[in-house]
């Protein structure tokens, strides 16, 4: 594994599961691994959960994390190549990648998309420059388009909480928000719970449809009670339109899920990556109640992360 972005392959995907749940057991069995070593963890953007844990998971394994908050610590970044830099842009990417490549032994950014710039946002620019400038392995805290580590403690979360032994019934269904949403833990849901074998339906509404890309091989449902009939595991997410990118098409309050629009799932578990906006997106009695994975999957995200730093540290 040299970087991590993006779900790979079955097999790896189950290894990183594995390991996760190794750590989960003893989080410190492999404190020497990393020592002597430095990730450096650069966001662009806001964070709370994928900042703290990739920093604990980094300790656990002896590894020096040091963060940088570049939207207000740093210097502004000029992304495209070739500017003439004479407006508020104040240091290259190609500059600022090669310095904290020079600084690490593995890299870690956080860049979400525009949303007015659909072209550049699919490509996952901004990402890719930093990835293409550092020269060193690099995790995805998220991107435009992924948040892997997400996915991955999702992934994991699931596997925990799989009782029966038949193929669980996974749902994913849009909730209502009052922003434009991106679409990045949508799609890395569907990738990953589709390369990890599992059957998905998406849920939303008209004109919500995410990149085929991601979603191909889940079946899609319009009909939000149908789509939950019989569910094990609801993700909960918002997000903008594809196709009309970036959009608001619909604030529907009837799309936030209830205890009602589980009647007919009473097994349903109920997942959603934080933060969350409550009784908008969900409602009180469902994140409080017992249905709600949510506290686990963000205490899953410990353990993905050490189990990525201590692949990457083995490659
Ligand atoms: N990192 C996890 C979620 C990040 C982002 N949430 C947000 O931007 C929430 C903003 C707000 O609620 O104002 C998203 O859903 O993709
Ligand atoms: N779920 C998640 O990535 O949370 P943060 O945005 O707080 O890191």
């Amino acid at each position: 594994m040299n970087h991590f972005t993006k779900f790979d392959n079955k097999e790896l995907g189950q290894t990183l599961i594995d390991l996760a749940l190794d750590y989960k057991k003893d989080p410190r069995k492999d404190q020497q691994k990393g020592q002597g070593k430095r990730i450096g963890c650069v966001f662009l953007n806001p964070s709370l959960r994928t900042r703290v844990s990739t920093q604990l998971a980094a300790s656990n394994l002896g590894v020096e994390p040091i963060v940088l908050n570049m939207d207000k610590e740093g210097w502004a970044l000029e992304m495209r190549d070739g500017e003439i830099m004479n407006k508020g842009t104040v240091e290259h990417i190609k500059d600022a990648a090669a310095v904290l490549g020079s600084y690490f032994d593995m890299l870690a950014i956080r860049a979400f998309p525009s949303l007015t710039n659909r072209e550049e946002d699919i490509n996952d620019f901004i990402f890719s420059q930093f990835v293409k400038y550092s020269g060193k392995p690099v995790i995805s805290l998220e991107s435009a388009i992924r948040h892997p580590l997400q996915s991955l403690a999702d992934q994991i979360t699931i596997h925990e909480n799989i009782k029966e032994k038949r193929q669980p019934k996974v749902v994913l269904t849009w909730a209502p928000h009052i922003k434009a949403i991106p679409h990045a833990v949508a799609n890395s849901f569907a990738e990953w719970t589709l390369g990890m074998g599992h059957s998905l339906t998406i849920t939303h509404p008209e004109g919500y449809e995410l990149d085929v890309r991601f979603t191909k091989g889940a079946t899609i449902e319009t009909d939000q009670n149908k789509a939950l009939e019989d569910a094990d595991f609801v993700y909960v997410k918002n997000w903008s339109s594809f196709n009309d990118y970036g959009k608001i098409l619909s604030t529907d309050p009837s799309w936030m899920l209830t205890e009602k629009s589980l009647s007919k799932a009473p097994n349903a578990n109920v997942m959603h990556c934080l933060p969350v906006r409550r009784n908008l997106e969900l409602s009180d009695e469902i994140l409080d109640g017992n249905r709600s994975l949510i506290q686990k999957q963000a205490e899953n995200r410990i353990y993905a992360a050490q189990s990525v730093i201590s692949m990457l540290l083995d490659s």
